[in-house]
């Protein structure tokens, strides 16, 4: 087992394209990392670099804490494997998975017997004699692991290895990489688009977006604890909401002024030492319930828009009246400078909806376009269903109100913190 890192790895392509932004990473020996991130954020870039397919503009690869940036891809006993598996159309599953040892000039003795033995571990020994197009998406992406691991590799490299099956397939065979890998021992590196594949699969999550890696940890504490806007929108199904806020405090009263309506925090909430900060706030469909009758907490209300019925719970989408927030306008993806020469062009708040005066309406940066809805999501129960345009009160759940400043960093709060790692 090894242990692969990235040292401030960065890659500029011929035509300028910043791929892989200073990106240093430690996957631990045996560790299931997943990168995860939307499509164009360098994902496989990485893991090219890793591999040794493409060159770094600058930093690092690390293996076993050795950099090995000059030394070929096949000296780095990394074994890769690609969404489209790259079978060889005309051999068999056998001389597919053997492969790799026939080219290394091995007897075809010890070839055969290997693939025996691979061929066992992953339970594709029926289909030895097969060739690729008689296999279903589920078993070529198995041979493709055999072939992967037949030369006992120091570690594995999977960019989107499960993307070209269908939903059933990937949910089981998501389980079958991930207990394989770790029944080998292997250090691998996986790379996805896709939120669930990264909960269900990985040891810890390394989030990136355009380039930039942006918070890596265990799935639940990645999920839980957001360091940024964009991760905490990027993980939450249903969508997280992000909406447009302001903090105002007034004697014993602190709120997060949303425009239409304001979100009432206990006086001594730590946020009230952020006076007139206008903030992002992420609402997932956990943070909220309907409030009961007598509920004396946060609230948040609004008009049902949507229900969208998914059998034993539906999911109502409630509109607001607060503005949202766009990731896109979180920019803490670009270096200091330039953050905050973005943060001083930002509009100040043009007009006051509530008593506070401290609405942070951005109009100007909305030219033309219909007015936009901050709508939040709730899940309810399947039993008496809210009806659109009823009015809904959302008790609102302190621990998981998440807010974030105007580049989109986490607002940590003193002795809030503890709230927040509870969850
Ligand atoms: N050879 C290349 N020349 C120029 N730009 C490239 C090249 N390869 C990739 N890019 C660009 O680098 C960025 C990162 O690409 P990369 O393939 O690493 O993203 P990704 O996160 O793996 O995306 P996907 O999930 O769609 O595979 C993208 O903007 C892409 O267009």
């Amino acid at each position: 087992m090894v242990a692969i890192a990235t040292d401030l790895l960065t890659k500029v392509f011929d035509d300028g394209t910043v791929a892989v932004d200073r990106v240093s990473l430690e996957v631990a020996p045996g560790e299931f990392l997943v990168l995860l991130g939307p499509t164009g954020c360098g994902k496989s870039t990485i893991l090219r670099l890793v591999a040794g397919l493409e060159v770094p503009t600058s930093g690092h690869v690390l293996i076993d804490g050795e950099i090995v940036d000059h030394l070929p891809s096949r000296e780095r006993r990394l074994a890769m494997v690609f969404q489209d598996y790259a079978l060889y159309p005309h051999l068999t599953v056998a001389q597919n998975i053997g492969f790799p040892l026939r080219v290394r000039h091995e007897t075809a003795t010890d070839v055969s017997a290997r693939v025996g033995e691979v061929a066992d571990q992953l339970g594709i020994t029926p289909l030895l004699r097969k060739l690729p197009g008689a296999l279903s998406g589920g078993e070529r992406q198995r041979v493709a692991m055999a072939r992967a691991i037949i030369r006992r590799p120091l570690g594995f490299l999977l960019d989107e290895p499960l993307s070209n099956l269908d939903a059933g397939l990937r949910a089981e065979l998501r389980s079958d990489v991930a207990a394989l890998a770790r029944r080998l021992g292997v250090t691998t590196v996986y790379v996805t688009h896709d939120q669930a594949e990264a909960m269900t699969m990985a040891d810890r999550v390394a989030v990136l977006r355009r380039g930039v890696l942006q918070q890596v940890g265990p799935p639940e504490q990645v999920y839980n604890d957001p360091s940024t806007l964009f991760v905490a929108a990027f993980l939450g199904t249903p969508r997280t909401s992000l909406l447009e806020g302001a903090v105002y405090a007034d004697g014993d009263r602190v709120v997060v002024d949303l425009g239409s309506q304001v979100i009432e925090l206990p006086a001594d909430h730590p946020v009230r030492s952020r006076h007139t900060d206008r903030v992002s706030v992420a609402l997932r469909a956990d943070a909220l319930t309907l409030a009961p009758a007598d509920h004396a907490g946060p609230v948040l209300s609004g008009t049902v828009r949507q229900v969208e019925h998914l059998g034993h719970e539906a999911l109502v989408h409630v509109d607001t009246g607060a503005l949202p927030t766009s990731t896109e306008r979180s920019r803490l993806e670009l270096p200091g400078p330039q953050a905050a020469a973005l943060m001083r062009e930002r509009p100040r708040p043009q007009a006051a909806r509530t008593e506070y005066g401290f609405y942070p309406a951005y109009d100007p940066e909305l030219p033309g376009e219909p007015p936009p809805v901050g709508e939040v999501v709730v899940r309810v129960p399947a039993v008496g269903l809210p009806r659109r345009d009823e009015t809904l009160r959302l008790a609102v759940d302190l621990d998981r109100l998440l807010l974030f400043d105007r580049v989109g960093a986490r607002i940590r709060l003193a002795g809030g913190e503890t709230r927040q790692s509870q969850v």
